[in-house]
């Protein structure tokens, strides 16, 4: 088997049943090349909705939602549940056979706790790969939420672009995060071709890269560095655009290793 893609995909992508079908049409393509493909998934919107019918108001600091212990039924459900079981759905339409986890089934990863004004938000560590290389090469295309687990069994609720730099690590796979952007915009709004991380930095302090940008360009940096190579930030609304990463094509904005 090649070496694994992991390819995260934010929420937003649930807003477009027919991305998610291009999207997945694509995965069955690169499957079908013997690409051995993990998918990551966000689903922020999904869980600002039902945490906002619930009543419930819920911010976010550098990217990172503050996740009260009593949000927590509801964000699990959000992205464990709503999001993870329409995704695998979804998939299943054209022909993958999808499998849906949650960061800690065969303690594929382990959680610590985050700062503590976070509430119930985890930082992931890759822990067991027997599990998911098990699934992988029997063909299946795991579909994995950011919800995870404490070592005490508590849930925990893990940035998804974080999860899925973990995720990689854990697999020793290739990383690429698809937003609902081409990639990271500059000071005058050009999309990059590459950032490295002195320029990120400065975008960030200059509210440049701002929100949900923050924790996904530091978890690319994270993910490069530690793998050696760039990770691309790209869009999900061209799927196609990953059939020429396999001939060594380049897309999005390109994160370098910071070394
Ligand atoms: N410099 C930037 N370049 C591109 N997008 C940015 C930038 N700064 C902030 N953003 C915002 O970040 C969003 C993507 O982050 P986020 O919503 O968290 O994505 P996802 O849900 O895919 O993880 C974009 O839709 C855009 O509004
Ligand atoms: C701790 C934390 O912030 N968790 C995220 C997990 C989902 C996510 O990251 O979704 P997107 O990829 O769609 O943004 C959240 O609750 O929004």
């Amino acid at each position: 088997m090649s070496t694994p893609l992991v390819i995260k995909i934010g929420g937003a992508i649930m807003e477009s049943p027919q991305a998610l079908i291009e999207l997945f049409k694509v995965v069955k393509t690169l499957q079908d090349n013997v690409q051995a493909i993990i998918v990551v998934h966000g689903g922020g919107c999904v869980a600002d909705e039902l945490l906002a019918k619930a009543g419930y108001t819920s911010k976010k600091v550098n990217g990172l939602r503050v996740s009260e212990p009593e949000h927590m039924p509801i964000i699990t459900g959000a992205l464990a549940g709503t999001v993870n079981k329409a995704l695998v759905a979804s998939a299943n339409t054209v022909g993958l056979s999808a499998v849906g986890l949650a960061l800690h089934d065969g303690q594929m990863i382990k959680c610590t706790p985050a700062e503590e004004f976070l509430g119930c938000v985890g930082v992931p560590t890759p822990n067991d790969d027997a599990f998911i290389n098990a699934l992988v090469t029997g063909n299946s295309v795991a579909i994995i939420s950011s919800i995870g687990c404490l070592d005490n069994g508590q849930l925990v609720n893990v940035n998804a672009d974080d999860a899925a730099v973990a995720i990689s690590q854990l697999v020793n796979g290739n990383l690429i995060l698809l937003t609902d952007v081409a990639g990271v915009k500059g000071a005058s709004g050009e999309y990059l071709a590459s950032l490295n991380h002195k320029d990120a930095q400065q975008l960030i302090e200059q509210g440049v890269i701002d929100g949900g940008m923050i924790a996904k360009v530091n978890a690319a940096f994270t993910a490069a560095t530690q793998l050696r190579r760039s990770i691309a930030v790209a869009s999900w609304k061209t799927p196609e655009q990953l059939i020429t990463l396999q001939q060594g094509n380049v897309f999005g904005t390109r994160i370098e290793p910071n070394i």
